[in-house]
């Protein structure tokens, strides 16, 4: 299978501290692959290396190819809770219409196609009834939600998700495990933080497990085993 990313000797330094220490890792094309690893592992700085969003010490990223910043439009991304300012004053359908930004020349004017795109979007994840609602009064899993919505309505074929599933109920949880499976069957890859140890063999065909260093990467069958977990979480006995 051919690898779409590909991350090559990547060190990250946040204050001179190494958080990625000569990580050389790939996704393969049309996979689902989950970054697992314990906290402070460095799975968000991986995919913000990834996004272009973080400027590494040492290392080589490439997208199909291409410089991450050249394949911009080409990449959705879905950051983690915690680094969105949910007070700012945007409705849902605003925040799904961003997802169209990319496609935008330098008029930044968005069309009755961008609009039906984005009401699309939010009907696949079921949150048509709120697209004129403040994101500041949706619940935790209706905000991921409509980041999910805006990650399809951008139509990218690669998907970067930081820990999508956190933190919500169980139905919400299979509708987007749902709605990335029928994306992947359109041809779209994705990669996926993912802190439930329980569910990576259920969700995932691939898996990298990272801590600081890459610890173990390959399909399921041939990297999710009891000694690669234990040893990147630094225990003896891990359940999985
Ligand atoms: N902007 C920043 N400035 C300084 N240090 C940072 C910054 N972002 C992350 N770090 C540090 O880098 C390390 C890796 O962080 P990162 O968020 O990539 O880990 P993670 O594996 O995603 O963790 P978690 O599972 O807790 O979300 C941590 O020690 C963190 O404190």
């Amino acid at each position: 299978m051919e690898k779409l990313i590909t991350v090559d000797g990547l060190t990250v330094t946040y204050n001179e501290k190494p958080v990625l220490w000569n990580v050389s890792t790939s996704i393969v094309e049309n996979s689902i692959t989950a970054i697992v690893g314990p906290n402070g592992a460095g799975k968000s700085t991986l995919i913000k290396s990834i996004m272009g969003m973080v400027e590494p010490l040492a290392g080589d990223i490439k997208i199909n190819g291409q410089s991450p910043k050249k394949m911009f439009d080409q990449v959705a991304y879905v950051p983690q809770k915690s680094d969105v300012d949910w007070d700012f004053p945007t409705t849902v359908l605003d925040v799904v219409l961003m997802g169209r930004y990319v496609h935008k020349g330098w008029i930044k004017r968005y069309t009755k196609a961008d609009v039906k795109r984005a009401e699309e979007a939010l009907e696949t994840m079921r949150m048509s009834d709120f697209k004129h609602r403040q994101i500041s009064e949706l619940s935790g899993g209706q905000r991921q939600r409509v980041f999910l919505s805006r990650a399809i309505a951008q139509d990218a074929d690669i998907y970067i998700m930081d820990e999508p599933l956190q933190g919500i109920d169980v139905v919400t949880e299979r509708l987007i495990m749902q709605t990335i499976h029928d994306l992947q069957q359109r041809g779209k890859t994705f990669v996926v933080v993912h802190h439930n140890l329980a569910t990576v063999e259920k969700y995932f065909d691939h898996v990298i497990i990272l801590n600081k260093e890459v610890v173990a990467q390959g399909t399921i069958e041939e990297a999710w085993t009891k000694e690669n977990v234990a040893t990147a979480y630094d225990e003896s006995s891990v359940t999985l």
